[in-house]
């Protein structure tokens, strides 16, 4: 009816229109003195409905800032929608902040989304416009535009709202997790322990490239261990009922060149966990044990590697000193007279029972040795770690994965003969030293193959691989090293 009333060229039409909106006015105006309240709450909610009916959207505003701070629900807003709403979208933003791992996509300015949860149909726009004045924003930057991303949802949808952007909050705040850079983390020396100051984590990025794909290790071995992080992973929810510290444990073993610190690396990759690298022998007393373990944050994995070599006094004495006493010793600056470390057993033992304390969540701690028999067994009862693998010599499903990984291929007619000279006595050979012999023969898979035939049929073989640390093939001697050195690989 509008245009009617304005289209007319010579105006007559617009004349009447606003003579009958001001009559209208004013018969709102004397009805609302004039009528009872009764008809006043009638009129008013038919207006509403009449309202409703011409526009059935509830709407909600996400502004990017709240006063001249950034407002945390636009930014999670952002991240959820580039995980969903880019793939339909024509315009896109693209960009990577400077933590990111990779390109972060985005929907573009005043371009619209249609989201689908639970069956209802949720309708985004990112407003972008310019503002009347500018602000400066609390990191002294200057804003000159005003941007918002709208939601319209069908208002008898509107009871479900809280319940998506709670699902939002949460999404966002996985994707953030997965697309952020890892980092590992060893503890920087401020000043030095024996000048009696404290240590803090010091970080750069982790960039070991091992997964669970390249790993080689039993298959089924192989498929446990994917499976117990997954639940992990999942199970939030469960450990929140359960009351039970959301942390796993894991004891690994084996020779040297076997994998530790591969497994340690694919576990952090998969789940996408920043790594905390300690090194038990520069920690000077149980204090600083546990300042460390309060500083590692959610979501890291902690490892311990090669146990075995931290002195500490046996179980007995930790155990008989008064954890007073130690407190006492603590409290005095740590180390012995001599600037020793005292970190005892008993010191260890509750770091590794930090596993179950609720303080910190989402971790999991990785203790590594070559040689679990020099190991207190206090330190490896069983239900003190979640799982107990033993990383050891090449079976053949390990030389599939590496043959996979360096030559590209699991099929040869030669893998029946390595098969058989596994299964002999003297077919022992570590993963590192198979990716040694492998690696040099990368571009050429029958010569690669044939090598490690060779290799296999040596009658010494086995004792070689028992004294690998003599006899480290190239690549396994170039990642000898701490966990740290090993991630700028
Ligand atoms: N199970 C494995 N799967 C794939 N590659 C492996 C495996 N084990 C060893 N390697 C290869 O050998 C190199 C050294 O292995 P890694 O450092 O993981 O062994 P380790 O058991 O931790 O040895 P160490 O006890 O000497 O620290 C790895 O970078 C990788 O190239």
């Amino acid at each position: 009816m509008l245009p009617l009333f304005l289209g007319n060229k010579d105006g007559r039409n617009e004349s009447s229109f606003w003579a009958l909106l001001t009559t209208v006015l004013a018969i709102l105006a004397v009805a609302r003195t004039a009528l009872p309240t009764e008809w006043l709450r009638f009129f008013r909610r038919l207006g509403a409905r009449l309202f409703a009916y011409l526009d059935p959207y509830s709407t909600y505003t996400f502004h990017e800032f709240a006063g001249s701070s950034p407002d945390q629900n636009y930014e999670r807003v952002k991240t959820y929608l580039s995980g969903r709403g880019v793939q339909d979208a024509r315009r896109v933003l693209v960009s990577q902040p400077k933590n990111a791992s990779s390109p972060v996509y985005a929907l573009a300015d005043n371009e619209a989304f249609i989201d689908d949860f639970e069956g209802v149909k949720f309708h985004w726009v990112h407003f972008v416009n310019q503002r009347s004045g500018t602000i400066v924003a609390v990191d002294s930057s200057v804003v000159e535009e005003t941007r918002s991303f709208q939601l319209k949802v069908l208002a008898k949808h509107q009871h479900i709202v809280q319940k998506y952007v709670g699902h939002i909050i949460k999404r966002a705040a996985e994707l953030e997790q997965l697309n952020r850079e890892l980092l590992i983390y060893n503890y920087s020396a401020m000043g030095g322990w024996r000048g009696g100051k404290g240590r803090l984590w010091d970080s750069q990025p982790f960039k070991h490239p091992a997964t669970f794909d390249t790993l080689a290790l039993d298959h089924q071995l192989k498929a446990q261990v994917v499976n117990r992080l997954e639940a992990f992973r999942k199970n939030a929810a469960f450990y929140t009922r359960t009351g039970r510290a959301h942390k796993m444990g894991f004891f690994l073993f084996g020779p040297p060149g076997c994998g530790k610190t591969s497994f340690v690396a694919a576990v952090a990759n998969h789940l996408h966990y920043d790594v905390y690298d300690l090194d038990l022998s520069t920690v000077r007393d149980n204090s600083s044990l546990r300042g460390l373990l309060t500083q590692i944050g959610d979501k890291a994995v902690v490892v311990v590697e090669d146990i075995d070599t931290v002195e500490l006094p046996d179980r007995r004495s930790a155990a008989s000193t008064p954890p007073e006493g130690r407190m006492g010793r603590d409290k005095r600056g740590g180390g012995d007279d001599e600037g020793r470390s005292t970190l005892t057993l008993g010191g260890v033992l509750n770091f590794a029972d930090g596993l179950r304390s609720s303080s910190g969540s989402e971790r999991i701690f990785i203790f590594t040795t070559n040689h679990p028999e020099r190991l207190d067994p206090a330190l490896i009862r069983p239900g003190r770690m979640d799982m107990h693998i033993q990383l050891t010599y090449c079976g053949m499903d390990g030389l599939r994965d590496l043959c996979r990984t360096y030559l590209g291929t699991t099929q040869h007619a030669a893998f029946a003969e390595i098969e058989q000279l596994l299964a002999s006595s003297d077919g022992k050979l570590t993963p590192a030293q198979a990716a040694g012999i492998l690696e040099a023969h990368a571009d050429d898979p029958d010569a690669g193959l044939q090598a490690l035939i060779r290799r296999l049929s040596q009658p010494s073989n086995g004792r070689l691989s028992e004294a690998s640390h003599l006899h480290k093939t190239p690549t396994a001697a170039a990642h000898e090293g701490t966990l740290l050195e090993r991630s700028s690989q």
